[in-house]
């Protein structure tokens, strides 16, 4: 067993990896970040800029055409075998109509802990009793995963990830379509994990919520555009990077401020040090 001192750090490394879909689509090119943790980093960027394509990449699910993904300075292969990797998926990746309780999906974070008959073991049944009391969705274990409204499910697929005790948190935006109360609970139990030790890497679309709650960003437009402290990345010039061309690229104030698209519709407008300092209704856009 390797001590302490001579274990290799907890960190992910993603090293200019290019990821291209069977039908031609580049959907990432040379891409590279690091992580140390513990941290909580939000992984920004718009539509089709290649979140969800970096997640499969961390995860092994796509084989990079260039470049490597390495965990604790293994590779995904080896993070896998050790449950390293837990996975919260976005709620359209997920087929609700299937007929699997609540608890039935949380013991799923368990199958790598299990032989090939995936018989539960006392241990595994106590982790999902634990990860769904943990979430507050203890009186729904026994519900089909598909009767939920979308904060519960998002919960169980926390469970799912809790029950696994990943060290490294995929979860592909979690506040999407939730409420204020629920996006409060999962940001409250993120920031418990992240003090256990764990990476925690976020997609959100929810640009207000970063400077309080993410550590890093990543911002992401066909590769990583920037990545770093949120304190000096998360500005003007680097969202202009990532969003400019969404939002025409235009900027309030000369270099001191930029407009992007918020959550539900209209328009943030963003200091140059990366705080939202005001919203516009549509109309208001110039
Ligand atoms: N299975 C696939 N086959 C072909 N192209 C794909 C596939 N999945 C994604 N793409 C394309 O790859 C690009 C990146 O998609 P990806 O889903 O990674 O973006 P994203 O940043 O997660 O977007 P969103 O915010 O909408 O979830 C897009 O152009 C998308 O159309």
């Amino acid at each position: 067993m390797p001590t302490p001192e001579t274990a290799p750090r907890f960190e992910l490394v993603v090293e200019g990896v290019t990821v291209a879909y069977p039908n031609g689509q580049v959907a990432l090119r040379d891409a590279s970040l690091q992580l140390d943790g513990p941290t909580i980093c939000g992984l920004l960027g718009v539509n089709g800029a290649g979140k969800s394509t970096l997640f499969k990449a961390i995860m092994g699910m796509v084989t990079p055409a260039a470049g490597r993904v390495r965990i604790a300075g293994g590779s995904v292969r080896e993070a896998q075998r050790r449950n390293w990797v837990a996975y919260v998926p976005q709620s359209e990746e997920v087929d609700w109509a299937f007929p699997v309780s609540v608890r039935d999906v949380v013991m799923m974070g368990r199958y790598g802990y299990m032989n090939m008959l995936r018989i539960p073991r006392a241990a595994d049944r106590v982790a999902v009793e634990a990860a769904l009391a943990r979430v507050g969705m203890l009186d729904f274990a026994d519900r089909q995963i598909g009767q939920l409204s979308g904060g519960q499910k998002k919960r169980v697929f926390l469970a799912r990830a809790l029950a696994q005790d990943g060290r490294l948190l995929l979860l592909d935006e979690p506040f999407g379509g939730v409420d204020v109360t629920t996006q409060e609970q999962i940001t409250a139990l993120l920031r418990e994990l992240r003090e256990e030790g764990r990476i925690i890497l976020v997609s959100t679309h929810d640009l207000t919520s970063v400077p309080g709650f993410c550590d890093q960003v990543v911002l992401v437009k066909g590769t990583v555009v920037a990545a770093g402290p949120t304190a000096v990345t998360f500005t003007a010039a680097n969202l202009a990077r990532a969003f400019g061309e969404s939002v025409g690229g235009q900027a309030l104030g000369g270099e001191t401020a930029l407009l992007v698209p918020a959550q539900g519709g209209g328009t943030l407008v963003v200091s140059a040090e990366g705080h939202v300092i005001g919203r516009l209704a549509p109309a208001e856009r110039p």
